[in-house]
Formats: C-alpha cells, sequence, structure tokens
C-alpha cells in the first residue's frame, strides 16, 4: 500500500519558512568528514597558493616553480605518453580517419589495423555508447588473454570489470565487504590512503598491519596474525586482507615465497585477499620480479574454490602513465555466481566505464608483439622511461640517505621514496606549537624554501613516533640535480635551525 506522509499530526509550532535541513559541516555525512586523502591534502593546497604568489609576483621566491613531487602523476611532470597507444586511441575516438586516403602516412600499419579490431568489438562500432557494465566483452578477452599470457594461467574475461581506474575498483569492493564499523579490513600501515578512506566513507574498520622498515618494509606473516587475533577480540570480523605490491608509499616488492605464505594466510583465515597490482609494470631491481598474487595461488594448487582473489590494475602507472584517461580493471576470482552477480549489480547502477579507458586497459594488457610495425618503437619508448624511473629512484634514494638523520629503503619498485626522518626534538616542539604533524612541519617548511611539494608520512600512516614523508621519482631526470641541490641545502639548514 502506498502511504503518504499524514500532514496532520505535523506540530504547526515547529513550522518553519523552509523544510530542507541547511547543509553545513554538522549535517553532511560524517564518514565524509572523517575521510582523508594527504595525496591532495593540506600541503597541496599550501602549494597551490604558493603557485598563485609566485605568478603573481615573478621574482619573489629563490625559486620560480613549484615542483609536485606529491602524486603518481607521470605526465604531469613531462612524461610522454607511448605512441602506438595513443594512435588506436585517436583512431577509436574518429573512426572517419580510417577512411582518409592520407591516413596510411600518418599512423603505422598495426596502429590503424588493432583500431579496426577494436572498433569491430565494439556494437554499433560507437565509442560514444554505453558498454556492457562490465566493459566491452572484445576487450575483456583482450585482457584475460594478456593475463594468461603473463601468469600462465587461464583468465576468463567474465571475472574483469573494467573501471574508471583501479580507484572506483577498489571502493566497489569495500561497498561489497563492509556491513558496519564491525567489518574491517587489514591494511598496510604504510598505505595508500585510498584504502583508509575508503574503508571511512563506507563505515568499516581499517585493522592495520605494520610493514617492517628495518627489513625493507617486510611483510611479517606473524604481524598479520597478530592483528587479526588484535580485531577479533574486539568484536571486528575481518573480511579481507589488501596487499600493494610494489608498495605505495614504501616501493618494496614482495619476495615469491613471501606471497606464498599470505596466499596460505588468506586461504586459511577465509579472507578475500585484495591484489593492488597497479606498479606491476614499475620494478627497477635486478633481483626481484612481479608475480601476481592470482599466480601464486595457482602455482600452489588453488583455484577458484579455495581463494577469493580481487587483482586491482591501472593505466595510470607502468610505463603508460595515463592517470587522466582513467583506465583499469579489477579481476574477480574465487566468488560464488550468486555474489558476483551482486558485484556485477552494482556495476550496472553505473551504467559502464569509459570508453577510451576501457580501450587503453586492452592496449596496456596486449601491447605491440616482437614482428609488430610498432614493436620497435613501441620497446624503445617503454624501455626508455623504465630504466630512466630505475635511474631517478636510485639518485633520489643516494641523495636523501646522504642527509643528517635520515634512512631511506632502496625503491624496488612503484613511484615513490618513503624516507625516515630522525627529527631533533626542537623541531618537534616547534611543529606542536604550529599544531601540525612534524613530518607536516618538516614539509611545508621545505615547500616554503624550495618550492618541491612532497607528502607527510602522517599521511599514509606510520609507526607512531617515526616520521617520513613521501617524495615521486617523476620529475624528469635533467630536474633531479636541481630538486637534489635545493633538497640538501634545505635539510641542512632546517637541521642547523633545530639541532638539539
Ligand atoms: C596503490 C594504488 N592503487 C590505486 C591507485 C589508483 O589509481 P587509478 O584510480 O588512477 O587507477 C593508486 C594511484 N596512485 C596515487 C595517485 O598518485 N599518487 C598516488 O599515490 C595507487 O597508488
Amino acid at each position: 500500500p502506498i502511504r503518504f506522509l499524514n500532514t496532520t499530526s505535523v506540530d504547526p509550532s515547529m513550522a518553519s519558512d523552509y523544510s530542507g535541513t541547511p547543509v553545513t559541516l554538522d549535517t553532511i555525512n560524517p564518514k565524509v568528514l572523517n575521510c582523508e586523502y594527504a595525496v591532495r591534502g593540506e600541503i597541496v593546497t599550501l602549494a597551490q597558493n604558493l603557485q598563485q604568489e609566485l605568478k603573481e609576483n615573478p621574482g619573489s621566491r629563490t625559486f620560480d616553480e613549484i615542483l609536485y613531487c606529491n602524486i603518481g602523476n607521470p605526465q604531469s611532470l613531462g612524461q610522454q605518453p607511448i605512441t602506438f597507444f595513443r594512435e588506436v586511441l585517436a583512431l577509436c575516438d574518429h573512426p572517419a580517419i580510417l577512411d582518409r586516403a592520407e591516413t596510411q602516412g600518418l599512423f603505422s600499419a598495426d596502429s590503424i589495423e588493432r583500431a579496426f579490431q577494436i572498433l569491430d568489438q565494439i556494437p554499433g562500432r560507437a565509442t560514444g555508447a554505453y558498454s556492457h557494465s562490465q566493459g566491452i566483452k572484445g576487450l575483456r578477452d583482450t585482457i584475460a588473454s594478456g593475463i594468461e599470457a603473463r601468469d600462465g594461467y587461464p583468465a576468463d574475461s567474465n571475472d574483469i570489470f573494467l573501471t574508471d581506474g583501479a580507484s572506483p575498483a577498489v571502493h566497489m569492493m569495500m561497498q561489497l565487504l563492509i556491513r558496519s564499523e564491525k567489518d574491517g579490513i587489514l591494511c598496510p600501515i604504510p598505505q595508500y590512503p585510498l584504502y583508509s578512506a575508503s574503508i571511512t566513507l563506507h563505515g568499516g574498520t581499517l585493522v592495520p598491519y605494520y610493514l617492517d622498515e628495518a627489513t625493507g618494509w617486510g611483510l611479517e606473516i606473524s604481524e598479520l596474525k597478530n592483528q587479526l587475533e588484535a580485531a577479533k577480540s574486539k568484536g571486528i570480523s575481518v573480511r579481507a586482507l589488501a596487499v600493494i605490491n610494489p608498495g605505495n608509499p614504501t616501493g618494496q616488492v614482495l619476495s615469491e615465497s613471501n606471497q606464498r605464505e599470505i596466499v596460505e594466510f588468506c586461504k586459511k583465515e577465509k579472507l578475500v585477499l585484495l591484489a593492488d597490482e597497479v606498479y606491476q609494470e614499475n620494478i627497477y631491481v635486478p633481483d626481484k620480479q612481479f608475480h601476481s598474487f592470482k599466480k601464486v595461488s595457482r602455482t600452489m594448487g588453488y583455484g577458484e574454490k579455495d581463494i577469493s582473489i580481487v587483482s586491482f590494475q591501472s593505466v595510470s602507472k607502468g610505463y603508460y602513465g595515463e592517470c587522466g584517461k582513467r583506465g583499469g580493471y579489477m579481476e574477480i576470482t574465487g566468488f560464488s555466481p550468486e555474489v558476483r552477480e551482486q558485484i556485477y549489480k552494482m556495476a550496472s547502477v553505473n551504467l559502464c566505464s569509459n570508453i577510451s579507458g576501457q580501450i587503453l586497459a586492452s592496449l596496456v594488457m596486449s601491447p605491440p608483439k616482437v614482428g609488430d610495425e610498432s614493436y620497435e618503437s613501441y620497446f624503445a619508448e617503454k624501455d626508455a622511461i623504465l630504466s630512466s624511473l630505475a635511474r631517478r629512484a636510485k639518485t633520489l634514494e643516494a641523495a636523501l640517505n646522504s642527509l643528517e638523520g635520515v634512512t631511506c629503503n632502496r625503491a624496488e619498485g612503484a613511484m615513490y621514496l618513503f624516507p625516515r626522518i630522525e627529527l631533533p626534538k626542537k623541531a618537534i616542539e616547534a611543529a606542536k606549537a604550529a599544531n601540525t604533524a612534524p613530518d607536516g612541519f618538516y614539509a611545508s617548511r621545505l615547500l616554503d624554501a624550495t618550492g618541491i611539494v612532497v607528502v607527510p608520512g602522517s599521511g599514509f600512516r606510520q609507526v607512531p613516533g617515526t616520521w617520513h614523508f613521501r617524495c615521486t621519482i617523476l620529475p624528469q631526470e635533467d630536474r633531479i640535480p636541481a630538486i637534489v641541490t635545493r633538497l640538501t641545502e634545505f635539510h641542512k639548514g632546517f637541521m642547523d635551525e633545530f639541532r638539539d
């Protein structure tokens, strides 16, 4: 039966000249108020203000530009996109170009061929139309083939959900798994704050497990067990374990044996393994390789019935760095058909992810192969970017380790360095007087003196009483010496000012 509000019961004395509730900080969803995302937080606002000041008063500082080392956004710092990917995207976005005679001279033959192939997979060849809510089937087939080629184990395109970057995929899984604050998600500390923010937004509980800085940010199974037991003793039902490999902000690459322990732990404790693998192409050290958690589980003989794994991938990282195109996917395995239907329903509420991002995700997972016309140029671009990132990581790591009171683990992968700073007591007191965290105080002083933007370690959480900051390895290689010089000079002055 349809019920109408019984207006007669409203007390006239309560009547006001408006019916809505004014939107104030007190009346918005407290989960929004409580969520934090430091990568674009306070320090970035300060940087933007300083950038405006420099624009209005050129020469007002000893530097003339802001160097944004706060976010893994390669193309904002000069990295060029991969030619083959952009040729295919351009042709798919305006198929009429394919009919022009001059196109043969402007685009490589394999880009043209790939564009035709992709367009034939899109109903009506319409990149402007909504697609299937998991993404265009043909593109998911390509991605599944790419996963099989990478891992050596089968992948099913029906397990793949194409998303507008990995972020919405992480949100979807938090939305699926968190029923109340009694549901917990095991997250690494330090962690990429998408996880803490999403758990807060969905009203769950972050259950921390501390990575061990002394062993190169090692992930100890004993720590997982202790934190799981501690959470259970507080009545928290832990639903999943989030692992970021390679790590953000910490840059470590897990050993295969450690991954096997983690798979065993998740299987035994019936935890969904949320495998964030967006940096899978960013490995800089010869003694480490990327292994997907799905592959590791399959090498252990575990299949769909043994463990639930969600693997996240993105077009924002790697050597492609296409952050603004918003492409990515989650591969979900080990869920029942009924639960998969619910995940599909959630995806259908958003209709579909953007088609360019979908196309790009398929290109990332199935790039030019040896023998293709574009292979040589594609490989040259890819190798130049990755070897430069490796050099920049090494140079910045050495510079940081040369600073008084700073220690920095090597960046084995990803795009960041996360040095620890031993701050003098006087600096910690000054930070307290400024009502800010000590690493936030250091980061704002660094910005003010050099224009370099880093994110305070507090924004990623850290062992209490330790202080860090995160700096990307992304400024173009010719800018790195200037960064090292500015940072070194600043740090010496800072320590002289506050040395106990
Ligand atoms: C570990 C990890 N997972 C997921 C994402 C989300 O990526 P997309 O939504 O773009 O696919 C990022 C982005 N990295 C952020 C953004 O830049 N710097 C960072 O730390 C990330 O570092």
